[in-house]
């Protein structure tokens, strides 16, 4: 059994579930105000944590002059919305103001939520200043958004939104209360405009939002403010639905290393078979080369068009490296396989890195084999030509297909579009299809034919490089030829590689840069990344 600190970590919710989850704890009798009360205290306290030298002007200079511009970096402005976000921010002005902060409030709407206005009603009865335009307000070391969290509901107009334009525009950070404001809280997407935050505190359980890729700009550093929710309320809510998940590091390893017993051989760790490369695209061949490598595959055939054959021995000794005669544009013409060896002699084949279009024969070879089939880059392209949905239906044993957003959209012209929520185009993709889907981005997300996705929280833009994909296909491949011959659900190993070829990137760039990652470094970070 998962700690729960673990199995909070692993939930993501829409607003919906948070809402019928926030129910059943005011149900259960737990009072709104109390919950409002321990939430903000959370996030005042949070804000004293990450700002001490605040705190520490704030209580070494005399009464006399605390809150004053004198005391340096302790004027906090607090932005409050409508709803219950606006009276967690309310809250945290009130403990801001007692701990000796100069706290003003900006308060545009005229309506606002019951306990909301009581909060502002108090603050005011503080001699806290509250203004309701933008015009009016006084410079500031630190802005607050309690605008809009889950509660937002149409896009923002004006005067808010402008509002919100003006105060981006200003060079303060902002800490958002449970997300920035203005943004769709399950597809990230901006309603009109939002907060850019600096740092923003996801409240309770984390919100789909934080895991789309067009909301990344907006969220700053995320971090989660946990305040006790029930796991029975969690499960309650979520029991009927597939599950959306976040790729903890615990999960990720839960598979490695792969358990490998002292008695054994090369055959039965995996043997996987690499289909890739054209005279065109060498050096994808060598990347997906060395991502199996790293894996800790069995035994590593790799199928290439005969004059790469040489290259490919120089940079994988240990591979088998399977020379194949080549059409004139220098293409794999067809697969040469060695004597008594077929395409089901493998426990998985993974096609596609620099093989260009006109592997297209060889590509519908590896598709009709009844094993394990991963498929990438060109054969990704050849599979959207050949119809995705129609020729993966045929498949009896697990597809696994790894598009990158224009891959995608070739492979699924019909479903969701990615631009306007990746979760639920993969969801779908991996539904109608059913293989296994990994849509790569900046936030990649997995998911398996019955809607359950998992999504890598944290990675780099450093990965935004040439190849590393096909080093993510040569994991991927190595351990999914592994799990075949154990019993790993396959979904877990596409997360495994996914979350590991991230923290590869992750750790690569830490040490040398987000620019210092290409594709060939990655491959030297993966076993770095599990030490
Ligand atoms: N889920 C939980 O268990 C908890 C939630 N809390 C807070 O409560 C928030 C949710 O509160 P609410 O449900 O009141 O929602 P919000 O505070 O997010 O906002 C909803 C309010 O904004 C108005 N509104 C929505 N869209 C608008 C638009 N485009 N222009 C103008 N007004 C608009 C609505 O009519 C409503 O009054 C959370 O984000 C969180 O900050 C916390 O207080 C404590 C615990
Ligand atoms: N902004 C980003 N942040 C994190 N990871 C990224 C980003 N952009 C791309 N990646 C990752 O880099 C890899 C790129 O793969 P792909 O698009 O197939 O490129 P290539 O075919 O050149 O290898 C994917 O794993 C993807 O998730
Ligand atoms: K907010």
């Amino acid at each position: 059994m998962e700690d729960r600190q673990e199995q909070i970590s692993q939930v993501v919710v829409t607003a919906v579930q948070m809402r019928n989850i926030e129910k059943r704890i005011f149900a259960a009798g737990m009072p709104v105000v109390a919950l409002m009360e321990k939430v903000a205290g959370l996030i005042a306290r949070r804000i004293l944590e990450i700002f001490p030298t605040l705190l520490q002007n704030t209580f070494s200079i005399p009464p006399s002059l605390r809150g004053s511009p004198q005391a340096g970096g302790s004027r906090i402005g607090i932005l409050v919305g409508p709803g219950h976000n606006g009276g967690d921010a309310l809250v945290v002005a009130r403990e801001l103001h007692f701990r000796g902060y100069q706290v003003w409030i900006y308060s545009p709407f005229s309506k606002l939520k019951e306990l909301t206005s009581q909060h502002l009603q108090y603050a005011q009865s503080l001699g806290i200043s509250i203004y309701q335009t933008i015009e009016q307000l006084p410079d500031s070391d630190l802005l607050i958004d309690g605008l809009f969290g889950f509660g937002l509901e149409r896009n923002l107009t004006d005067p808010i939104a402008s509002a919100i334009n003006q105060l981006n525009e200003l060079s303060v950070p902002i800490y958002s209360i449970d997300l920035p404001s203005g943004l769709h809280t399950d597809t990230g997407e901006v309603l009109g405009t939002a907060i850019r935050a600096t740092h923003t505190f996801c409240l309770g359980l984390w919100k789909l939002a934080f895991f789309q890729d067009q909301a990344l700009e907006y969220l700053g550093k995320a971090e989660l403010i946990d305040f006790d929710i029930p796991l029975a309320d969690v499960e309650a809510v979520l029991q009927d639905v597939p599950r959306i998940k976040r790729i903890t590091a615990a999960k990720a390893l839960a598979t490695l290393p792969l358990p490998r017993p002292a008695v054994t051989h090369k055959y039965k760790e995996g043997h996987l078979l690499l289909i890739c490369g054209s005279r065109r695209y060498a050096g994808g061949a060598i990347l997906t080369g060395l991502g199996a490598r790293a894996s800790g595959v069995g035994m590593l055939s790799i199928a290439v068009p005969e004059s790469l054959k040489s290259l490919l021995v120089s940079h994988l000794p240990e591979a088998l490296i399977v020379g194949c005669p080549e059409t004139e544009t220098g293409a794999i013409a067809h697969l040469q396989l060695p004597e008594n060896t077929d395409l089901s002699s493998f426990n998985a084949i993974a096609c596609g890195p620099g093989l260009t279009r006109d592997a297209t024969p060889i590509v519908q070879e590896a598709i009709a084999v009844d094993g394990p089939l991963i498929l990438d880059a060109d054969g990704l392209n050849i599979l959207a030509q050949m119809g995705a949905i129609a020729t993966l239906k045929k498949r009896q044993a697990v597809s696994v297909l790894t598009p990158h957003t224009g891959e995608f959209q070739r492979l699924f012209p019909d479903v969701t579009d990615t631009k306007h929520d990746r979760v639920k185009a993969v969801q779908e993709a991996a539904a109608q299809s059913s293989a296994v889907v990994l849509l790569k981005g900046a936030r990649t997300a997995i998911a398996n034919p019955q809607g359950g996705v998992w999504i890598v929280p944290e990675s780099t833009p450093a990965l935004a490089r040439g190849g590393s994909g096909d080093v993510l296909t040569g994991l991927l491949g190595g351990l999914l030829a592994q799990a075949a011959t154990k019993q790993i659900p396959v979904e877990d190993i596409v997360v495994t590689a996914a979350w590991w070829h991230s923290q590869a990137g992750i750790i690569a760039a830490q040490e040398r840069t987000e620019l210092g990652v290409d594709a060939f470094t990655l491959t030297q970070y993966l076993l770095k990344a599990l030490t």
